[in-house]
């Protein structure tokens, strides 16, 4: 123990000394080297050659001379760089002792040392480097037997080639060289030394007084005083600045953050450390109730996946974002307060304000979410601060009248909007709310609950009460081992036993273990279309095609966007409530939207429910009431949205929105764009002999086809109205054109699975069996409904319907509404809409035949003129069918292609 003590306390000395030892043997070994290789002298005697009998020259004797003489004659020139070689390996060795590259620093000063010599001397002695006058040239004897080896198998070239990049990576393994850094750092050195001497130079100019100070201009010294920064400097420094400024960022918003949560309300705090107690401390079914908007939110649907279509709902949200911004800067040129806001972003630097205004995008979009469903409290919190930001649309046209007052010349050339939205004091005013259930009645009823579940051998336990305007949702947690389906299946004998029309079973509630059991009111209210119209949710959506449809479960407003859904199937018995629900759509759209945004095709088999709205402006044909009629609107529908197509694609955009952004922007701007669908040949054939000019695009509306009762276009028409309806369905989304179909017969013949394949969006109203609110939603559900506009929304995309309690829009109501838009304009309609309906109605080999097509031949050939202008003019119909005509006939071979004149020559002889 003691020894082993006394060699570990000597060791650290005895290996201090070895090295220092060693440390001073190599240095001489170098140094003698040196001295030898440099005092080399051809003359000396040594191991090849026995010299001349003059004395010694080598400074290192005898021995100087052999050891000069051999490495001279193996390695050539190159032996003048052995002594650096060996003093670098030296140095690497002694100094880093870790590699930088993954090896050992030994082996790879020894491979870098081979490579270098060797293929060092077959350079010199390929291209005679150094004093070809030594014993074996200047390869020596290693480049020469190296070089005429590479020589004879890669050539001269090749042997160059290979030992420079062998050379090279020696260089490399001997120096651990970047080569990147290498040039980094040459390049920083060089701008360094062009700086130095370029400041000298001012500086020895300034010294002489020289003019050039004053007139910079004609010595080039602005070009001295900014010379242009390398890209690699330039480089450096904009990484260095973006990080400063991320932490500078960083740090705002966390100080932001903090100051936030600093100056929150105290009484806030408190509420929220309250209702934060409340949740812990009281689980009673009654504190619980305050959590039934949190269900709601949970309920928050997602936009549905339409593959390709879907992400054009990105540029809807742009559309949005503009519009927002737009009427931002009205709001500043009205209200004085947004003025001041607006004139404090302009004082701002630049990036901030467009940082600002992405942040307000950005919420404008999320509310816009937020918003379509009901979710009030977070519109609110959210939408506050930034309130000029989302004017609702109502908002915004009372400003663009107010800037209409105005002599601004920049407001007078924004496109005003030619009618004003009806009053909405037209609707029902709500009645006060006679309310469910009592806190009292709430308790007994959930241990009845639990008590008749018991009775059939169900135990569970009531955990939570959400009572709403027309039934209440009690939450049950069923015993372990507990199946849905045996309570699910129970519904009716419950519905029974607690006295009660019905109880829906709700067995999946998202986010919750427990499973909903729905009663209805002893006292049921009604939820008013006034109510649900007069609410943040709607006020607050930018789209055209906001609907409201009701109140939740809990009484919150349910508000969606029919543009992202973006068709929807209606489907309900007769007298559940489905055209109040189609009036109550329709209104909330002619409450929101003018004609030029929105336009509609009304089909109205039953000639009652939608005939009241005939003469609206909003109307692009009279109501069809006529099934063949019918067909044919949604067939022009389809030539409608193939020719929206067609412009959109012209304009490089992708959808409606983007669309008509696009084409306001260049009216505003003065430079309107024509019609890029616009043919020649329709110049020269105006109806009162004027040549016509190119027409400019205008913005497109919306078009909603609504149809009360499809099964009977279905079963009048046949097979090609369920393939028009798919081809809309499919397609028409970014065309801004959609579907609301209604139908009291949810049979799979009127629902097929074609039909339902491409309307995602569905409303279940009462339905009288389980079969059939399977084949609206592909699950029960609807048959446990209550009827009197009691409906079930599955938005596309989400598994589990929300209960919605649809609005009661009244006759008078609809009425009211109506006369209100007759009183604003008359309807424009489009002939087009409902012309030719045989085509669809006669055999399928006819079915592409235009049955004007013998008419039109018979005028092409009278008048020796094919063109489309004339077709239409004679035959009074829109400018599509007649291209279609025309091209039939260039198919069938009566006429030619159009010529460079725009004119068709008539192959059928006169
Ligand atoms: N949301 C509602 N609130 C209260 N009552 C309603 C509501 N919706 C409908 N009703 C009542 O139900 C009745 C039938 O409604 P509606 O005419 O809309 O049914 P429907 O399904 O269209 O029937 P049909 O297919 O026979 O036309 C209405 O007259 C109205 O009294």
């Amino acid at each position: 123990m003691p020894e082993s003590t006394s060699e570990s306390v000597r060791s650290p000395i005895w290996n201090m000394f070895a090295k220092q030892a060693g440390f001073i043997v190599a240095l001489l070994f170098l140094f003698f080297f040196g001295l030898a290789t440099y005092s080399y002298h051809p003359d000396d005697p040594s191991w090849f050659y026995s010299g001349t009998n003059n004395p010694i020259q080598n400074s290192m004797g005898p021995a100087g001379a052999v050891i000069a003489d051999l490495t001279s004659s193996f390695f050539g020139a190159l032996f003048y760089t052995l002594p650096p070689l060996f003093i670098w390996v030296a140095i690497v060795l002694w100094r880093n002792p870790h590699a930088m590259l993954p090896l050992n620093n030994a082996l790879l000063c020894t491979v870098g040392s081979v490579l270098y010599l060797s293929f060092g001397s077959v350079l010199c002695f390929l291209h005679t480097v150094g004093n070809p006058e030594l014993q074996y040239g200047s390869g020596g004897i290693l480049g020469n037997g190296l070089g005429q080896l590479l020589y004879g198998v890669i050539g001269y070239d090749g042997s160059t080639l290979v030992s420079l990049a062998l050379v090279l990576l020696s260089v490399t393994l001997l120096f651990q060289l970047h080569w990147l850094s290498l040039m980094d750092r040459l390049g920083e050195a060089v701008y360094k030394i062009v700086i130095n001497l370029r400041e000298k130079q001012i500086e020895r100019r300034q010294k002489k007084g020289e003019k050039s100070l004053a007139r910079p201009d004609e010595d080039g010294l602005d070009e001295l005083e900014e010379p242009e920064e390398p890209a690699i400097f330039r480089k450096k420094r904009n990484k260095l600045d973006s990080s400063k400024k991320e932490n500078l960022d960083k740090n705002e918003s966390l100080a932001t953050e903090d100051e936030e949560s600093q100056q929150q309300d105290p009484l806030e705090k408190e509420q929220k450390k309250e209702s934060a107690f409340s949740k812990l401390a009281l689980p009673s079914i009654f504190s619980k109730k305050k959590e039934s908007k949190e269900d709601v939110v949970e309920f928050t649907p997602e936009e549905p996946d339409f593959g390709g279509l879907d992400s054009l709902s990105v540029d809807d949200a742009d559309m949005e974002i503009g519009d927002t911004l737009y009427i931002e800067e009205d709001f500043s040129e009205v209200d004085p307060t947004a003025a001041q806001k607006t004139s404090q972003t302009l004082s701002d630097p630049l990036t901030e304000e467009k940082a600002e205004s992405v942040e307000h995008s950005q919420i404008t979009k999320e509310q816009a979410d937020n918003v379509l469903f009901g979710d009030q409290a977070a519109t609110t919190d959210t939408i506050s601060p930034h309130k000029p930001a989302v004017r609702t649309l109502s908002e915004a046209k009372q400003l663009d009248s107010l800037d209409s007052s105005t002599p601004d010349s920049t407001v007078e050339q924004r496109n005003e909007p030619s009618y004003s939205l009806p009053d909405r004091s037209v609707l029902t005013q709500p009645k006060p709310k006679k309310g469910g259930y009592t806190e009292d009645e709430l308790l007994s009823l959930s241990e009845l609950l639990e008590q008749r579940l018991l009775d059939f051998g169900v135990k569970v336990e009531v955990v939570e009460v959400n009572p709403g305007p027309v039934i209440t949702r009690f939450e049950i947690q069923p015993a372990p081992g507990i199946k849905v389906s045996r309570i699910t299946n129970l519904a009716k004998d419950l519905a029974r036993s607690l006295s009660v029309m019905s109880v829906r079973v709700v067995e999946v509630i998202a986010g919750k273990s427990t499973i909903g059991i729905e009663i209805p009111n002893q006292v049921r209210d009604t939820v008013y279309f006034s109510e649900v119209i007069n609410c943040d949710a709607y006020d607050r959506s930018s789209s055209p095609l906001t609907l409201s449809l009701g109140h939740d479960i809990s009484g919150e407003p349910v508000v969606v966007d029919l543009a992202k859904m973006p068709h929807v199937l209606v489907a309900g018995t007769t007298g559940s409530g489905k055209s109040v629900g189609v009036n109550a759509m329709i209104l909330s759209m002619l409450l929101k939207s003018t004609p030029d945004e929105v336009r509609m095709i009304m089909v109205d088999p039953k000639m009652l429910e939608l005939s009241i709205y005939e003469g609206i402006p909003h109307l692009l044909t009279p109501v069809i009431t006529d099934m063949k009629d019918a067909a044919n609107g949604l067939r022009w529908s389809v030539d409608e949205m193939e020719r929206r197509y067609k412009l959109m694609s012209k304009l490089g955009v992708r959808n409606i929105a983007g669309y008509n952004k696009k084409v306001r922007d260049a009216i505003e701007a003065g430079s309107p764009i024509e019609d890029p669908l616009w043919q020649p040949e329709m110049a020269m054939f105006s109806e009162d002999g004027v040549a016509r000019t190119v027409p400019h695009l205008e913005p497109l509306p919306y078009i909603v086809i609504i149809v009360d009762e499809f099964a009977d276009m279905m079963m009048i028409v046949g097979k090609k109205v369920e393939e028009l309806i798919a081809r809309i369905a499919q397609k028409a989304r970014a065309a801004g054109i959609h579907l609301i179909l209604a139908t009291q017969r949810p049979s799979v013949d009127v629902i097929t699975g074609l039909i339902k394949a491409n309307i995602p969006t569905r409303m279940a109203f009462q339905v009288s069996s389980k079969i059939d609110s399977r084949t609206i939603l592909d699950q029960g559900g609807a048959d446990q409904l209550l009827g009197m506009g009691d409906m079930l929304y599955l938005p596309a995309g989400l598994p589990t319907p929300i209960r919605v309690h649809g609005a009661f829009v009244s006759d008078d109501e609809v009425h009211a509404v109506v006369e209100e838009w007759k009183q604003r304009g008359e309807p424009a309609y489009i002939e087009d809409v409902v012309v030719n309906p045989e085509d669809l109605m006669s055999g399928d080999d006819s079915e592409d035949k235009d049955a004007l097509y013998d008419e039109a031949v018979k005028i092409v050939l009278e008048t020796r003129k094919a063109s489309i202008s004339s077709v239409q003019r004679r035959l009074k119909i829109g400018y599509n069918r007649a291209a279609n005509l025309v091209e039939a006939m260039e198919a069938a071979g009566l006429v030619g292609p159009m010529g460079t004149n725009g004119q068709r020559e008539i192959l059928i002889p006169e």
